[in-house]
């Protein structure tokens, strides 16, 4: 008799298995065909055979939409930005350069603001208000007290999700709470320096009951800047957009030139001056390494 074939995604390697979840959220306990193995990697879209009581094996891997490097993991298709309201302060500069990164790999973001059983800083929410009118997707959450996770987790629902953001801002407790258990060790943020927590390990998907999963390595360790044109870096920036009609020359880039329209919008604070700031230390970097072409 024929084996049924099904098509599931790779959730993780352990002990020379590879365990797959397919469409009904069954988990199968794979063997490898032939030379395969070395290239699959957690996140893979693959056909298994099915044998009996929940074992299969692996036939094929599919083409991959996207691969993410640090962690090594396939078929990413949303990144939340995991920033707090406090403890510490967002930081302007690194969420900039998240987004820009996340929408260079072509993926979907989700600013994710916890803490909020912290907020009241007029200043800090001010400045949080902005991004949703520049078109970003931001939830107020507090991992802590449980508020927002019912529309974080309708967010994520059918989604690939990693996590990214600054250190402390809780992407370990917002990652146990919305998996519904302890597996990342959330310390204070002193402490977790001190000892050194992130180890290298094998990277996992946890799958949710909703159908989304969870990367349980945050990615985009490496924030450097990638190759590209002066000019496009203005395309990640959505919100300057409007005001680029206002710029007397048809190729302004927003930096030296004069009677600039971005210009004036951070002077009449439509734009976010600090998001222009990053804007300018990021198009400085993208200036620098067009030298080394
Ligand atoms: N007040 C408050 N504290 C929180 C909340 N979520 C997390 N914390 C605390 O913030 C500290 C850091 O949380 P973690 O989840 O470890 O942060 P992390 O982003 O994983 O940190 P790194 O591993 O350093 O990147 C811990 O002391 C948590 O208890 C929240 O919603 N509200
Ligand atoms: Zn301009």
């Amino acid at each position: 008799m024929v084996a049924a074939q099904v098509e599931g995604r790779v959730l993780k390697n352990y002990s020379g298995f590879y365990y797959v979840q397919d469409s009904n959220l069954n988990i199968h306990e794979c063997r490898v065909r032939g030379k395969l193995k070395e290239n699959i990697i957690t996140g893979d879209r693959v056909i298994i055979s099915l044998l009996e009581e929940g074992k299969g094996i692996l036939e094929k891997i599919l083409p991959r939409n996207n691969q993410l490097y640090r962690p090594k993991v396939a078929n990413v298709s949303l990144v939340l930005i995991i920033m707090a309201h406090d403890r510490p302060r967002p930081s302007l500069s690194l969420l900039d350069r998240l987004l820009l990164l996340a929408e260079h790999s072509h993926l979907s973001t989700c600013i994710v603001l916890n803490k909020c059983d912290l907020s009241g800083n007029k200043e800090i929410d001010d400045i949080m208000d902005y991004y949703p009118r520049a078109g970003y997707s931001v939830l107020k959450v507090s991992a802590r007290d449980g508020i927002g996770l019912d529309i974080l987790r309708d967010k994520i629902q059918g989604e690939v999700a990693v996590m990214a953001g600054s250190s402390g801002a809780g992407k370990s407790s917002l990652f146990n709470q919305l998996i519904g258990r302890n597996l990342m060790p959330t310390q204070e943020v002193s402490d977790k320096i001190r000892r050194g927590k992130h180890t290298t390990r094998h990277v996992e998907l946890h799958p949710l009951t909703n159908g989304a999963c969870l990367v349980d390595t945050p990615g985009f360790s490496v924030l450097d800047i990638p190759r590209m044109r002066r000019e496009e870096l203005t395309h990640y920036f959505p919100d300057f957009i409007f005001h680029t009609q206002d710029c007397r020359f048809a190729d302004c880039i927003h930096y030296k030139e004069n009677d600039c329209g971005v210009k004036k919008a951070v002077g009449e604070k439509k734009i976010l001056a600090q998001r222009y700031n990053n804007y300018i230390a990021m198009l400085e970097e993208v200036i620098e390494n067009e030298r080394c072409y």
